[in-house]
C-alpha cells in the first residue's frame, strides 16, 4: 500500500516540504487508543507514541494526533515509531460535547466527504439532516446525503421523500440505496473517489455498518479486530479505524464517530441556511425578528413559497442553540480562568505566610 492509497497527495507533500520535513518518513494515524497510536505507511503498520517535546508543548487536545492525521516519524524500529509532528489538518471533525476546559473533543481529521446517512423509515428527519449538514460545513467536510433501506418503501413514497429533501436542501448530492437489494449502490460508488477520505454520520440503526460491508465487499465487522503482538509482546486488540473501501477510497469509522453530537450547535449555519442568510441581508428592517413583521423579506419569501416555513423554523431553533452554546462556552472559560487565578493567589499567599 502506497501513501497515496492512504490518501496522501500533493497538498500534504507541499506541507511536508514547507515544514522542512523532507528527512522524515510520513505516515497516517489509523487508530488511537489512550495516547498510543497505530501509524501506517508504505512500509507497514507501526505502534507509535509522540515525542516528549510534542507532549510538553501541547496546549490543547488539538495538539495531539488523531485518526486521519498525517504525521512525521522518528526512530524506526521493527514495529515502533515516534511521532515527531502533525501536518496541519485540512478538516477536523469534533464532538460537540465540551470537556471541562471548554474544548471540543476531536474525533478524526483530514476527512474529505461526510456521508450523512438516514433511513427511509423512522429515522428520516429533515431538521436532523440540516444539523448534520451544518456539522459538515463547520468541519470543512463536503456532505453527501445517503438515504438507506429504500427496499422498505415503494417508489411513490421514495420520490415523495426525495422531493421533500430537494425543497429544503440545495446543491448537495443525494443518493438512495438499499443494503438488502443493493439497488442504488452504483450511484453511491460514483461518488467515491480514489484517495479521498470519507466518514459516515447518522443515528444508530440507519444502516452504517451494513453500508460499510456493502462498500468493502466483505464482512468487516468480523475482520475489524486483529490481535497483534505489538507493544513488545503484550497482545492488544486494535480496531483499524481507517478502512480501504471500493474505488480506492478510504473510510474512517471509530467509536467517537458514532457519538458525534448534533445537539449542541456549531458554525456552518451560513452554508446550510444560505438562502435565509441572504434574505436577512436584504430585509429592509434593520431590527427585524423576521417572525411577524409585515413586508419582512423572510416572511414574504415564505408566503411566495420561495423558502419552506419549516426550513426557517429550523434555522431559528439552531441559531438560538448556537447562541446558548456559545455563551455557555464563554462562561465556562471565564469560570475556569477565575478558578485558576484563585489557586494562584492561594499558593502565593501560602508562600508569603510561611513564617
Ligand atoms: N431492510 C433493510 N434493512 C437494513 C438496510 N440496511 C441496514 N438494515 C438493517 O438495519 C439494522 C441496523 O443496521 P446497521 O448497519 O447495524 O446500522 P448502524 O447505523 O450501523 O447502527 P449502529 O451500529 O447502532 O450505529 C440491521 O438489522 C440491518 O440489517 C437496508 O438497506 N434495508
Ligand atoms: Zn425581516
Amino acid at each position: 500500500m502506497t501513501l497515496q492509497d492512504l490518501g496522501y497527495n500533493d497538498y500534504f507533500e507541499k506541507l511536508r516540504i514547507d515544514n522542512n520535513l523532507e528527512d522524515f518518513e510520513i505516515g497516517r494515524v489509523i487508530a488511537e487508543h489512550k495516547g498510543r497510536y497505530i501509524v501506517k505507511n508504505e512500509k507497514g503498520e507501526f505502534e507509535a507514541e509522540i515525542t516528549g517535546n510534542l507532549r510538553f508543548s501541547a496546549k490543547s487536545r488539538e495538539d495531539f494526533p488523531t485518526v486521519g492525521d498525517w504525521v512525521s516519524l522518528l526512530n524506526y524500529e521493527t514495529d515502533f515509531v515516534i511521532i515527531h509532528s502533525i501536518l496541519s489538518r485540512l478538516s477536523i471533525l469534533s464532538r460537540q460535547a465540551v470537556n471541562k476546559f471548554g474544548e471540543l473533543q476531536i474525533i478524526a481529521s483530514n476527512i474529505d466527504y461526510g456521508l450523512i446517512v438516514q433511513s427511509v423509515n423512522r429515522d428520516f428527519n429533515i431538521n436532523r439532516l440540516e444539523r448534520y449538514l451544518t456539522l459538515c460545513f463547520a468541519s470543512k467536510i463536503e456532505p453527501i446525503i445517503v438515504i438507506t433501506k429504500t427496499d422498505l418503501i415503494d417508489e411513490h413514497n421514495l420520490n415523495d421523500l426525495l422531493n421533500k429533501i430537494k425543497t429544503r436542501v440545495k446543491k448537495i448530492p443525494v443518493v438512495h440505496v438499499s443494503n438488502e437489494t443493493k439497488v442504488g449502490m452504483g450511484e453511491l460508488k460514483k461518488l467515491l473517489y480514489k484517495g479521498k477520505t470519507y466518514c459516515l454520520l447518522g443515528s444508530s440503526g440507519v444502516g452504517k455498518s451494513s453500508l460499510i460491508n456493502s462498500l468493502t465487499g466483505e464482512n468487516r465487522m468480523k475482520t475489524a479486530s486483529i490481535s497483534e503482538g505489538i507493544d513488545r509482546g503484550k497482545h492488544v486488540t486494535t480496531h483499524r479505524e481507517l478502512i480501504p473501501i471500493i474505488n480506492g477510497a478510504i473510510l474512517i469509522d471509530n467509536p467517537g464517530m458514532r457519538e458525534v453530537g448534533i445537539t449542541g450547535s456549531s458554525d456552518g449555519l451560513e452554508s446550510t441556511f444560505e438562502k435565509i442568510y441572504d434574505l436577512i441581508q436584504h430585509c429592509k428592517f434593520s431590527d427585524c425578528t423576521h417572525t411577524s413583521e409585515r413586508n419582512c423579506a423572510i416572511q414574504l419569501a415564505i408566503e411566495k413559497g420561495q423558502i419552506d416555513k419549516s426550513h426557517f423554523e429550523n434555522y431559528l431553533k439552531m441559531e438560538r442553540e448556537k447562541e446558548h452554546y456559545e455563551s455557555t462556552v464563554v462562561e465556562k472559560r471565564r469560570k475556569d480562568k477565575d478558578f485558576g487565578k484563585m489557586i494562584k493567589h492561594y499558593k502565593k499567599t501560602r508562600k508569603s505566610n510561611k513564617y
